[in-house]
């Protein structure tokens, strides 16, 4: 089950790759050079996937790097400790997109504290272009991975059991 509560086949788990900083690095580079035209303050990601993200993006940028944190009760909130100052751009920030929904809430998060958001940036989206925002988005990887809602969803139909994760 995914974090939208859609079931999927199949699951992308980012912290293999972010979990060397070499390879780190270089996604913050890629990432970085996407959007390297935009006059940014700073990066922002959703915990925890765009924490180790957020931050080499902005090192590639040469912003400051903030994270968003699930406040328990469904929604994200801007980590404690960290700066937003009203009328500040920022780029958000992503490891794997399906909804789009969590980064869309870390970016609620930070405009609810007067900044603005400019540009959202996945590593990966697999949504197959499903997934939309109103500013301009891109992914390094884009991929189409079924989703289903958990009332037709075919594997359960078959009876595979159903991992959360
Ligand atoms: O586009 P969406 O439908 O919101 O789904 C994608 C989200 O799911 C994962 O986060 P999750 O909260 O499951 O785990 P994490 O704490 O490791 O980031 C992933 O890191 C994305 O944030
Ligand atoms: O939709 C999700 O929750 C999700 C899908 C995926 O492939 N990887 C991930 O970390 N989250
Ligand atoms: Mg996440």
């Amino acid at each position: 089950m995914l974090r939208s509560g859609r079931h999927s086949p199949k699951f992308l788990q980012s912290t293999t790759l972010l979990q060397h900083p070499l390879y780190a690095e270089a996604v913050g580079q890629a990432m970085g050079e996407l959007f390297d035209t935009l006059e940014l303050d700073f990066v922002i990601g959703p915990a925890m996937g765009g924490v180790v993200l957020a931050f080499v993006t902005a090192k590639a940028l040469g912003v400051r790097a903030l994270f968003a944190e699930k406040d328990g009760q469904g929604g994200m909130r801007v980590r404690e400790g960290l700066t937003i100052h009203p009328g500040e751009r920022f780029l958000a920030v992503e490891d794997v997109v399906t909804t789009g929904g969590s980064v869309q809430q870390a970016i609620q998060a930070a405009e609810a504290k007067g900044a603005r958001c400019v540009a959202v940036g996945a590593i990966v989206d697999r949504s197959a272009g499903r997934a939309e925002f109103s500013v301009p988005y891109r992914s390094l990887v884009q991929l189409d991975f079924p989703t289903y809602a958990p009332e037709t969803c075919p594997l359960c139909q078959r009876g595979e059991p159903l991992q959360e994760v």
